[in-house]
């Protein structure tokens, strides 16, 4: 295991509990009256428009911004207390990593594990080990020496996502991770989470790209002008949106779909991506370098 289920945290205590919660910077809410639980081991999407407060939402969880009202219980510690950081992994909104420092992916993974260790102490085995595991979960155990500069931008997502991992978070927090990253790539990144999935990793993903995430997401969040706008299923997401789809139809053409419908009332033309498929990408991510 590459990250584990906190061990302070029961089933029962959500990861994250967020209570009418408002995060914004200099005084002015953004992501205003978010109510919010994520279970250990869910992996929830998080949707909406751009400027809806996606990333200041997460940023707050973060501590990276103003937490302005409300109650944020983050793995059973009120936010303002919880002191290691490193519980929470972060994997931050189109960064690549730039070429300027000369870094091997192995020096760029260890890094993830400086906040949680002692300035005085050396990386031990252990340490090292986890190093490796974290770079075999993303599928990069044979580019450990690698210059990161030479890795394409989806590999250069995958060795931050391993940084993330090194440090044993109890939740993985992802900005957008296969934003701008082509669909090959898409796919393998998409791999990657499947696999963190099954590992019982406990992911908040913000992305506009749900189809990459079919069958590895539990639950979508979708928030719109910084309030929550849709929390629920990804099945019942689907049928909201085809319900939404179907009465513009309806408005626009009169009573005729012009499209199949399947037995239980779902259709293609949902545009999430999440209707009629399985889970995509099972196996290794081996051999799909990108
Ligand atoms: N550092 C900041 N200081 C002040 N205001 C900010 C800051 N960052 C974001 N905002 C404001 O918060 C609003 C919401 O931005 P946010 O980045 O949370 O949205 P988002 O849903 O993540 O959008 P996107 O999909 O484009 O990433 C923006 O309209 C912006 O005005």
């Amino acid at each position: 295991m590459t990250a584990q289920a906190s061990t302070t945290s029961t089933p029962t205590t959500p990861a994250i509990d967020l209570r009418r919660v408002s995060f914004g910077y200099a005084g002015k809410p953004v992501a205003e009256d978010v109510s919010l639980a994520i279970h250990p081991g869910e992996v929830v999407a998080l949707l909406g428009p751009n400027g809806s407060g996606k990333s200041t939402l997460v940023r707050g969880l973060l501590g990276l911004n103003d937490h302005l009202a409300g109650e944020a219980i983050v793995l059973g510690t009120p936010l303002a207390d919880l002191h290691d950081r490193s519980r929470l992994g972060y994997v931050p909104q189109r960064h690549t990593l730039s070429g300027s420092v000369r870094s091997t992916v192995r020096e760029v993974i260890a890094t993830g594990q400086l906040a949680s260790r002692p300035w005085w102490r050396r990386a031990t085995q252990e340490d090292r080990e986890t190093v490796h595991r974290a770079a075999d979960t993303v599928g990069l155990a044979d580019r450990l020496e690698a210059d990161v500069a030479t890795l394409s931008g989806g590999q250069q997502r995958r060795v931050l996502i391993a940084r993330a991992l090194a440090a044993q978070p109890d939740v993985l927090i992802m900005d957008e991770p296969t934003a701008g990253v082509d669909a090959a790539n898409q796919d393998v990144l998409a791999a990657v989470m499947h696999r963190l999935a099954g590992l019982g990793v406990t992911m908040l993903i913000v992305t506009h790209e749900l189809a990459a995430l079919r069958g590895i997401v539990d639950r979508i969040v979708e928030m719109d002008s910084g309030h929550v706008s849709f929390d629920g299923t990804p099945l019942a997401y689907a049928e909201r949106q085809a319900s939404v789809s179907r009465a513009a139809d309806a408005g626009g053409h009169g009573h005729h779909h012009h499209y199949d419908e399947h037995e239980d009332g779902t259709d293609e033309r949902d545009g999430t991506g999440l209707v009629g498929g399985m889970g995509p990408l099972d196996g290794s991510v081996e051999g799909r370098t990108g």
